[in-house]
């Protein structure tokens, strides 16, 4: 019998990605690499570790199979178990189940486990020196990313979707849909697990995936997260050339001023797309946390460039502050104490 459709959906990405794997000390993959495989127990990232298992093991490489528990939900540590041995029984060369403690720090609770998941991740492929660590965000998921950015409102960081790799990270099922994943599980007998939060309704995401899309698709016809993840792919296209013009200039011009100085004049004169991007550059150097710095921060210091009125400091997060002075922006860490 031929391979199932939806199980050969699922590996041609995934021999790709593991095909592409970054150079080691010798060219190529090197027999023995380790390849993390961030497993939650749902369809997309046991199909995705099933793939890995065996498109990884021909090309010679060790798969670590890892699964965080947030401890938000009661039971959560059964099910990390349960995750566990799946992972094992999935041929894994060594599984991982880490239990976290997730704190808020100013973070809503989903952006706060996200936070403590990648930490445990690169925790865990720097243990094991493995150069990347694959996820298995699905095509779907790509959809319906774009769908929430478009109702809130987001910039085209947000419409251009998830990339489909960064720094150690990769997304080989980005042009997967969710269906392949869960067809592969039931043809490859894996049992995997619905989150429940993806059923309720109080998350925008769980409406967007069981109310909307399935409407766009009744109106629209079935390609429609295929459309919607194409868009996101075209728009980060766009987005990527952006920040590296904006990533160049930005070095220029810390090289020239200094890594917390930025001249008004040169500023003023840059698109405004290349302006705000350098200026999130800048408060990001400046060790404002990525997770808080929202347009509203960039706006405020854009301000300071095109609309200045005098303004005093503007408070930036992670306590940090800028302002215009002589004819540059300053960011600095803001003083503590009570009379900061
Ligand atoms: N608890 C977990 N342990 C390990 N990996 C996980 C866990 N949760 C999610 N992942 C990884 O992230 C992928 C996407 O999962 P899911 O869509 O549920 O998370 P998300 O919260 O939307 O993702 P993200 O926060 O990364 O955007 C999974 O396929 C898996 O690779």
């Amino acid at each position: 019998m031929g391979l199932h459709p939806a199980v050969a959906a699922v590996r041609r990405p995934v021999r790709a990605a593991l095909g592409e794997l970054p150079e080691r000390p010798a060219p190529g993959p090197r027999p023995g690499t380790n390849v993390v495989v961030a497993c939650s127990g749902g369809a997309d990232s046991l199909a995705l570790l099933s793939a890995a298992v065996f498109e990884g093991h021909k090309l010679g490489l060790r798969i670590v199979g890892a699964t965080v528990d947030h401890g938000l939900q009661e039971g959560s540590d059964v099910h990390a178990q349960h995750v566990v041995q799946q992972m094992a029984a999935l041929g894994v060369d060594e599984t991982v189940g880490v239990r976290v403690k997730v704190e808020g720090g100013g973070l809503g609770p989903e952006a706060a486990a996200r936070q403590a998941r990648y930490a445990v991740l690169d925790q865990v492929a720097e243990r094991v020196d493995a150069p990347v660590v694959l996820l298995g965000h699905t095509r779907d998921d790509q959809a319906e990313t774009v769908l929430l950015g478009l109702t809130r409102g987001s910039g085209g960081r947000s419409l251009a979707g998830m990339r489909r790799g960064f720094d150690r990270y990769r997304r080989p099922l980005l042009d997967v849909s969710r269906t392949d994943t869960e067809t592969a599980c039931r043809v490859e007998g894996i049992e995997f697990w619905t989150d429940p939060h993806n059923s309720d309704f109080s998350y925008t995401r769980a409406r967007i995936r069981h109310r909307v899309m399935p409407l766009l698709e009744e109106d629209l016809g079935p390609g429609v997260a295929a459309t919607l993840a194409r868009t996101a792919d075209q728009l980060r296209e766009d987005m990527e050339f952006l920040d590296d013009v904006a990533s160049s200039t930005y070095h220029r011009l810390t090289g020239a001023y200094g890594a917390a100085t930025l001249p008004v004049a040169e500023l003023a004169s840059l698109p405004s797309a290349v302006r705000r991007r350098v200026l999130r550059l800048a408060a990001l150097a400046a060790g404002c946390p990525a997770a808080e710095l929202f347009r509203e921060h960039v706006l405020a210091l854009d301000a300071l460039v095109t609309a200045w009125r005098g303004q005093r400091w503007i408070d930036l997060p992670g306590h940090r502050r800028a302002r215009r002075r002589d004819q540059m922006i300053h960011l600095e860490a803001a003083p503590t104490g009570p009379h900061g």
